[in-house]
């Protein structure tokens, strides 16, 4: 399998090359040749299989040159053995038609962990046959950090520096990535909002001496590695509820667009989705693109769901890649747009393209929590407020067919958002006993301005440090 960027100027890579890559050397994210489809039949030979199995075969069929088969299940094995569910990601029924894909059963408490503690064995793997070593960079809204952190903490080969945007996340989120101490472990709060944060890692990959001398990778979705590990799980939910045989809809609450496109790719590869569903807070630049063809940029303002605080979605650029006909110079031509005016042209015909298998979904603070209190009373559901907006975006736009299920991506779990929840539900969500002193545990993270220079220098003195 070859790795093409969606800006059609970088040279393709293949898997390994793009797992340590992370951002394509024209800017662009990577985007595989061509969709690995499966048979209705070799998608029933799946069903039933356990979800490391299923992950190893299907990731497989994305980095088949890299890794065996065998090697691959060694290290799905590995990652989700320490998951707190048995079935790794349970669906839980929710009403008649719709269920929620509990993602948020590992160490960190929130999706990310599916992908990245598979990330992290991939990197390790990787270098060690090669005698290398990488400098990780990479922005979080809140859970990324945490989930990439426990996932490369201790390893090796491996520096990483983590940004996010002081005050912005939730302190649960803030302590997770603050209080892991361990020498290879760096946090940065920058005063700005997750989108500068996102600016700046970027801007560090484009700055081709600096990403050179410090080996730099990435564990965001920017990442092709990381969403191909957000695939199996909504394989894995479709094949549960009598796909391929049976249509689907997947609802997921959203903010830089890289779980909703591993839902997309499962399309893509063969299995009957229906509809995608995006569900937003107030910074809902997708919902209004779907809407009215209005991708223009707003400031980030802070909201009950942190983790979706943003507005410039990374993985959008794949999907625009793709409703563009892969034509990487018009991609990049509206992707500089879009930089250099706020506002993203996209053609009418692409527009309606998107609109043919997206809905999008609002849902403000007060919404927010009335979704919350309504699961809790009525089905005795405690979801936290990303989860809580993807099932109330999911009853707004569910396929008019009621025989078709709704698949709703439960992205994190209540305890990282215990304020919310609590002010929802007059229920407090406690910590799992591994957390239980995550309160008293030491903080140690620096506070910047989000100046290149700046993070740059704080980048390379922790790396060196680490290498010294
Ligand atoms: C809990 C939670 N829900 C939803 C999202 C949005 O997911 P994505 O950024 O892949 O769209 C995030 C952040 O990624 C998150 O942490
Ligand atoms: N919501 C995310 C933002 C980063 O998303 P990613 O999927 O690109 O890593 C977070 O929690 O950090």
């Amino acid at each position: 399998m070859r790795y093409l960027s969606t800006r059609g100027q970088a040279a393709p890579h293949d898997f390994e090359g793009v797992l340590l890559a992370g951002l394509a050397e024209d800017g662009g994210l990577f985007m595989p040749e061509s969709w690995p489809s499966l048979s209705p039949a070799e998608w029933r030979a799946l069903r039933g299989l356990p979800y490391p199995e299923l992950a190893a075969r299907l990731i497989h069929r994305f980095a088949g040159e890299t890794l065996s088969l065998e090697t691959l299940r060694d290290m799905t094995t590995a990652a989700y053995a320490g998951f707190g569910h048995p079935a790794v990601a349970p669906l839980v029924q929710l009403d008649s038609r719709s269920f929620a894909l509990e993602l948020f059963h590992g160490p960190t408490l929130a999706f990310k962990d599916m992908a990245m503690q598979l990330l992290g064995r991939l990197f390790d793997h990787v270098l060690a046959r090669r005698g290398e070593r990488i400098t990780i960079v990479g922005a979080t809204s809140g859970d990324t950090g945490s989930a990439a952190i426990e996932a490369c903490r201790d390893r090796g080969a491996i520096d990483i520096i983590i940004l996010h945007p002081d005050g912005r996340t939730s302190e649960v989120q803030r302590r997770q990535m603050t209080t892991v101490l361990s020498p290879n472990v760096a946090n940065l709060a920058l005063n700005g909002t997750f989108d500068d944060c996102q600016d700046l890692v970027k801007a560090m990959f484009n700055d081709a001496p600096f990403r050179a001398e410090m080996r730099l990778a990435a564990v965001n979705s920017i990442n092709w590695a990381r969403v191909a590990a957000q695939i199996p799980y909504y394989a894995h939910a479709a094949l549960a509820l009598g796909a391929p045989d049976r249509p689907m809809a997947f609802s997921v609450p959203t903010g830089n667009f890289g779980n909703v496109l591993a839902a997309w790719a499962v399309r893509a590869m063969g299995l009957p989705v229906e509809r995608l569903i995006i569900g937003a807070n107030r910074n809902n630049i997708l919902a209004r693109f779907l809407a009215a063809n209005d991708m223009s940029m707003r400031p980030v303002e802070p909201s009950l769901s942190p983790s979706m605080d943003i507005q410039v979605s990374s993985n959008f650029e794949r999907l625009l890649f793709e409703l563009l006909g892969r034509d990487g110079a018009a991609t990049a031509e509206t992707m500089q747009r879009f930089r250099a005016e706020g506002r993203m042209p996209v053609p009418d015909a692409a527009w309606r393209r998107a609109t043919g298998l997206f809905r999008g979904f609002t849902l403000d603070d007060e919404g927010t929590l009335a979704e919350i209190r309504r699961l809790w009373t009525g089905q005795g559901y405690l979801a936290d407020p990303h989860t809580a907006i993807g099932t109330a975006a999911a009853r707004a736009h569910a396929p008019e067919d009621r025989s078709i299920p709704v698949v709703v991506a439960a992205t994190a779990h209540p305890a990282k958002f215990p304020d919310a929840v609590e002010r929802a539900t007059g229920n407090r969500p406690p910590l799992p006993a591994r957390l239980a002193d995550l309160y008293e545990r030491e903080e140690r993270y620096a506070v910047l301005a989000p100046e290149l220079a700046d993070v740059e220098a704080f980048v390379r003195a922790h790396a060196r440090r680490n290498t010294a």
